[in-house]
Order: structure tokens, then sequence, then C-alpha cells
């Protein structure tokens, strides 16, 4: 089965069109490495997939369920099955570690921010979280604020609260942008650990041509709002991938085709 199937999705921001008739579909356990230059529209897909950002046309499914279908009860539950790790961690930084990963849980069988809250969290989900923080090598940590962490381990809690989470997809948006390359390999390979023992799915974007060779297994390519490579990391050649950063890349530099918009018809 897929774990993600976009048909077609368009996207505008205003009179932007960013996603423009993107299809793409991800089968359950791979780990997909997205490349593109900046501006071409891969964080708006992303937004799209885990239902931040609603499309404009087309279809997205995740297991099979279309988000523009689903009540939203049903859309809750099914985005609790999207984890999101991202670029700038996105945890609270005034509280602690432990809490973060607890936060996780938010949205799981209607627990509400009270019931996530550490003094109040059932022994189930406390261990869950110590869990979590302990697959991530950082239990010693549990009661520290985030904001004494390094990047790195911030990062590693941001993984901990997807398992938390217990998401199935993964959605990581240039996870180790703001990382040394050593801990940035580090994070990858935490992140391809649990993904594997766990059979998860992975969408993930880089912008380092040799990292998305290693960590992938299969590499797909964006411009302008499209898909124009899709290919198994084996096959990904060094010349492809450096030409999804040559040419108009972004969104901005491309008119979108007039057959993409239907024009409002005149009553
Ligand atoms: N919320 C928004 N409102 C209006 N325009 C937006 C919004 N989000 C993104 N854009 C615009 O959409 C285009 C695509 O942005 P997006 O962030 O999806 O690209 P990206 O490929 O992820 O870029 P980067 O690699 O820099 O993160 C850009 O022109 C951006 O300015």
């Amino acid at each position: 089965m897929n774990a993600i199937d976009i048909t077609n999705v368009h996207k505008h921001y205003g009179s932007l069109h960013v996603l423009r008739g993107l299809t793409l579909s991800i089968p359950k356990g791979e780990c997909v490495i997205l490349l593109g230059a900046n501006g071409c529209g891969k964080s708006t897909l992303m937004r799209c997939i885990n239902g931040l950002a609603p499309h404009d046309q087309g279809d997205i499914r995740i297991f099979n369920e279309s988000l523009s279908q689903l009540s939203k009860p049903r859309l809750r539950t099914l985005r609790q099955k999207v984890g999101v790790v991202f670029q700038q961690f996105n945890l609270v930084q005034n509280v602690s570690v432990f809490q973060n990963v607890l936060y996780g849980a938010l949205g799981q069988q209607r627990l509400g921010l009270l019931s996530t809250l550490s003094c109040t969290a059932s022994q189930t989900l406390r261990e869950r979280a110590m869990k979590s923080l302990d697959r991530v090598g950082l239990a010693h940590k549990a009661l520290a604020s985030c904001r004494e962490l390094s990047g790195g381990q911030q990062q590693r809690v941001a993984i901990a609260r997807t398992l938390m989470q217990d998401a199935h997809i993964i959605i990581a948006d240039e996870p180790i942008a703001s990382l040394d390359p050593k801990a940035g390999r580090e994070i990858m390979d935490l992140l391809l650990e649990v993904v594997s023992e766990r059979g998860l799915t992975v969408l993930c974007t880089l912008h380092q041509l040799e990292l998305a060779q290693q960590y992938g297994d299969r590499i797909v390519g964006m411009k302008a709002g499209t898909v124009v490579l899709d290919t198994p990391r084996e096959a990904a050649a060094l010349s492809d991938m450096q030409a999804l950063y040559q040419g108009d890349t972004r969104v901005e530099q491309t008119p979108s085709s007039s057959t993409t918009r239907q024009p409002l018809k005149a009553i």
C-alpha cells in the first residue's frame, strides 16, 4: 500500500501558483529525499501533505484516505499519523525536554493539553515519553530546559516527539540545515534507524546531494512547483541532481500555464 498518493495537486498563495499539477506516490516504508532549489515549493508540498495548508486542486491521499474528503475529527486522527521534523526544531523552549516529548501525544485518543502536562499525564504516557527519549539517547536530559540543548540534541527531542506521536509517516523539512556536518549525519543516522525499526515512511528535504544519495531509497527532484526527477538512489546521477539548481527553479520565475487554473465563470 502507498503511504502517500499525490495526484495532480495545485496550490496557490494568492496569485502565486506554487504547486503546479504535482504527482507523487510513496510506498509504505520508503525513504524519499526531496531535492530542489529554494522557493521551488518543497515546504508547501509538505504543508499540504500534513494538512497544514489545504491544496486547491487535485488529490492527496494518506494511507488511501483523501484529505479533502475527510471530516474534521477524521482529519485530526490522520494528521496524528504524520510526524513533522523542522529545520528550527519547533520545540517549546521554556519547558522541559520531557514535556516537549509528551506534547507528541497531544491529539491522541482526544488527549488534551491538560492530560499531556507532566503533572497530570498518566503513568503510561510518562513511560512512553521516557522510552522515546531513551531511544534518541537523551533520557539523562529529560528535566533540562530545551534552550540548554545543542541544535543536534534539540533535533533528537523533535524525533522523540514524533515517536511519542506514534507517527507512521515522517515529514522532515531540512532537518539538518542548522547543524554542523557531523551533527547532521548523526541526526540522519538516527532518523533512518528509528524509521527502519518501525517501518515508517519518510519524505525528507535536504540540500546536500551526497547525503541524499546516502540516505534516500529514492530521490525526487522539484523545479518550479513540479516533479522533474524521480529515481532510485542507485540510478541517481549527480549531474541530474545538480541540474535541479540551475535555470528557472523558483515558482516566481516561471509563469504558470493558463491551463492549470480554471478561470471563474461569468455569471
Ligand atoms: N504562507 C505563504 N504565503 C505566501 N507565499 C508563500 C507562503 N509560503 C511560501 N510562499 C511562497 O511560495 C514559494 C515556495 O515556497 P516554499 O517555502 O514552498 O519553497 P521551498 O522549496 O520549500 O524553499 P526553501 O528551500 O527556501 O525552503 C515561495 O515563493 C514562497 O515565498
